[in-house]
């Protein structure tokens, strides 16, 4: 069966269409810049095999709507593309950002799960309004094709009450549902599933600290397989400093903008979610410049790695608190997977904590899982590639197919 995953932001559409039968990738691509004068349509067909190859076009995509026909138009185009008609599409995966106390599980979309989605927007207006109008999009486009929701959140609903309620009145939570949530769980949960198959152990018997570094970042404390713990907050705001995100600050700074500089709060909150963190720092969201300035001398950009590093290196530390025995820490995601520079800091001085990276092991280029740790370190040290897209396709299979166990990673 072929599934489309969509991936659907604000002004872009990522999507992959996988067959899997084989877990095989047939397109990957990209709709950028909607609802700007002049936007993008990329797609890679069959990437990483001999008969790879690539098209693209640059016209403006109005909408989503637009945006996604080109996608189809592209994927079955007459000389190139995978599929031969929208009819060849068995299934469609979205992520879904947000699914709120409600959704512990990758849920069949329908009217009703449509109005609960809808109902999370306030929890997150970044990103669950994009996902939607890819939701609603693909029902138009798609009709009576099976379409599943698969949350970001639905992961971290194992966290105990101690770690997700804030210490605020408790009203706020029972009204208003304001309490810890966590993101990237889809990349969390697959990444942990690939650490316990690589260390040959039952994922229900591994304590793993995962930490996903990408424009997002967040880090997860997982026990017995299970989300305890997790960086990312009610918003993905909290936490980790990120691409353009603040993380962790002082609550009260809201309130020094607000009275001292005379922000408004719409401004203070586009600040911290896309002028802050490494951005904010040193003018730089992508870790690739980062180092290309540190290296012609640039103290701020270094000082944004230091504060980044730092801030990586405390939150293992709190983690390992938390869970006591620890078998792995996962590197995943953009940076994570990439940049050795950053997983080393992130790790320096905790070998009186079991923690000791082979920094061989660690600088080798490779894109597949692999064990960065030494020999001898108590924890296990991996870097391992996510795959929301193929974890979102997985989970949509299980559901158009239920009597078919589920492939565990
Ligand atoms: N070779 C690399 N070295 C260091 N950082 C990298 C490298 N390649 C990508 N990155 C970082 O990864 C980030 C994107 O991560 P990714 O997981 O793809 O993000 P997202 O899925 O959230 O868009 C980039 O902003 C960049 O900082
Ligand atoms: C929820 C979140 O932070 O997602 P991303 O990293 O894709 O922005
Ligand atoms: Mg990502």
């Amino acid at each position: 069966m072929k599934i489309l995953v969509i991936n659907s932001g604000s002004s872009s559409i990522k999507f992959q269409l996988l067959d899997m039968s084989s877990e095989q990738v047939l397109a990957s691509g990209l709709v950028e810049r909607i609802g700007e004068p002049m936007g993008t349509v990329k797609c890679t067909m069959r990437p990483g095999t001999e008969k790879q190859s690539a098209l693209k076009r640059d016209l403006p995509v109005a909408d989503h709507q637009t945006g996604m026909l080109l996608a189809v138009e592209l994927l079955t185009d007459k000389a190139q593309g995978v599929v031969g008609s929208r009819a060849d599409i068995g299934a469609i995966g979205h992520r879904v950002v947000h699914g709120g106390e409600r959704f512990h599980q990758p849920t069949v979309i329908d009217s009703a799960v449509l109005a609960a989605i809808r109902d999370t927007v306030p929890l997150a207006p970044l990103h669950n309004p994009a996902n939607l109008d890819g939701i609603e999009v693909a029902l138009r486009l798609f009709p009576g094709v099976l379409q599943v929701a698969v949350f970001d959140t639905a992961f971290h609903q194992s966290i105990p009450p101690r770690a997700y309620l804030y210490a605020l009145p408790y009203d706020w939570y029972e009204h208003h549902r304001i309490r810890r949530y966590g993101f990237h769980g889809t990349s969390h949960k697959y990444v942990a599933g690939e650490c316990a198959r690589l260390m040959g152990k039952p994922l229900a018997r591994c304590n793993l600290i995962t930490v996903h570094l990408g424009n997002g970042c967040s880090m997860t404390a997982i026990e017995n397989g299970r989300s305890i713990d997790t960086t990312l907050g009610m918003t993905p705001l909290e936490g980790l400093v990120m691409g353009t995100r603040s993380g962790d600050i002082d609550p009260a700074i809201h309130v020094f903008l607000h009275r001292n500089l005379g922000l408004d709060i719409e401004e203070i909150d586009r600040l911290l979610n896309k002028e802050s963190g490494l951005k904010g720092i040193c003018g730089y969201n992508d870790m690739r410049d980062i180092h290309s300035a540190v290296a012609a001398g640039d103290r701020r950009a270094a000082l944004a790695l230091d504060v980044q590093t730092y801030r990586n290196r405390k939150y293992i530390g709190a983690f390992m608190a938390v869970l006591g025995r620890v078998d792995g820490l996962v590197f995943t995601a953009g940076i994570g997977e990439n940049d050795d520079q950053v997983r080393s800091r992130s790790v320096q001085g905790l070998e009186c904590f079991g923690i000791a990276i082979d920094p061989e092991r660690n600088q080798r280029r490779l894109n597949e899982p692999r064990l960065i740790s030494t020999d001898t370190s108590a924890v296990q040290v991996w870097v391992i590639p996510t795959n929301e897209e193929l974890a979102i396709a997985r989970e949509t299979v299980a559901l158009v197919n239920p009597q078919e166990p589920m492939k565990e990673t």
